[in-house]
């Protein structure tokens, strides 16, 4: 379990962590996201006392990560690249490692299984393409067998075999009770990996909640509707003040109005329709629009893109 109370973080003149509070709980994966420059990686330095606090504080299990006697065995950190010697195997590195914690060989042999580096553990890590260097980054930061784990970016360049393997093992730590802690820009990999969230922007919490709560916070989903009658149906919703799309013949996009409203418009008129589902948003969609005035580097296009989006919402919410 971490949790961060009133966390702030200043560099000089700049606020990179500003009185951010929040709890990550075992059990399930916790994905932190926010856009570039948000303050995630500082964050995470705060809680594995890289860095220190400017104010207020982040525990680990109830205890400040340096009051731990045994750090390693309460929480494996991936932060950036891993230092290591190029010359040493990975055998020899995690090994190197493990003594300096008074972690057995075994414990050594064990992770090398778990990540899947058997058969180039004796090589030079020197080596290692990056798919194994993160694997053997995750082997060190599993090495203690903690009961949290905080991974800044592990899937970042990482081929669809490497991301996948990362998803499957961050979830089965965390159904074996563990609390995971992860970043990543990826929306579509935290959708599938995460079930909770914590997101910032510039330095400030912009939500702690459920990747399934926030992503039925999305108000300008569009109603995809099928119908051999679809042009007549279209002229008909556009009428009523709904924005239509044509999707491809017999389909239409619909927003600015409701699946129920469309059916019933469609049975006064007796209209056939095919098929008639409001479409589920996307966790990028919604993360972009909360992010939208956090981001510190913002295309025109992003721009535009989100403030369609915005104005979408507020003309569906009036
Ligand atoms: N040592 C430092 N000295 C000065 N400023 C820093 C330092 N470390 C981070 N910052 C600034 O603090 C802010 C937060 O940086 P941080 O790296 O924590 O963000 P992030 O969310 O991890 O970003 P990214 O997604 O790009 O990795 C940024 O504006 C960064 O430039």
């Amino acid at each position: 379990m971490i949790e961060a109370r009133n966390l702030v973080k200043r560099y000089g003149a700049k606020t990179a962590v500003n009185d951010l509070s929040f709890t990550v709980t075992p059990g399930h994966v916790t994905g932190f996201l926010g856009p570039n420059g948000a303050g995630k990686s500082t964050t995470m330095r705060m809680v594995v006392g890289l860095d220190r606090p400017t104010s207020g504080a982040v525990t680990v299990n109830g205890k400040r990560y340096t009051e731990h006697r045994t750090p390693l065995a309460e929480v494996g950190t991936l932060l950036e690249a891993k230092a290591v010697h190029k010359g040493r195997s990975a055998h020899d590195h995690l090994l190197a490692l493990a003594q300096s914690q008074g972690i057995g060989r075994k414990r050594v042999a064990e992770v090398i299984d778990l990540v899947g580096l058997h058969d180039v553990a004796r090589k030079r890590a020197g080596g290692f393409s990056l798919g194994m260097g993160q694997r053997l980054g995750i082997a060190s930061a599993l090495l203690g067998d903690p009961s949290t784990i905080i991974l800044d970016e592990p899937v970042n360049g990482l081929d669809p075999d490497g991301v996948l393997w990362i998803r499957t093992l961050l979830r089965g730590l965390a159904a074996e009770g563990r609390t995971v802690f992860v970043s990543s820009h990826l929306m579509s990999e935290m959708a599938l990996t995460a079930e909770k969230l914590v997101i910032v922007g510039r330095g400030r919490l912009l939500a702690d909640t459920t990747v399934e709560d926030l992503i039925a916070t999305a108000t300008d989903r569009p109603v995809v509707v099928r119908s051999p009658q679809a042009g007549e149906l279209g002229r008909l919703l556009v009428s009523t003040g709904a924005s239509v799309t044509d999707v491809e013949v017999g389909e239409l996009s619909v927003t600015g109005t409701t699946a129920e409203r469309i059916g019933e418009v469609a049975a006064e008129r007796g209209i056939v329709l095919h098929e008639l589902h409001t479409e589920r948003a996307s966790l990028e969609q919604v993360y972009m629009a909360l992010t939208r005035d956090s981001r510190e580097y913002t295309t025109d296009d992003d721009t535009d893109a989100a403030d369609q989006r915005a104005q979408q919402e507020q003309e569906v919410a009036a």
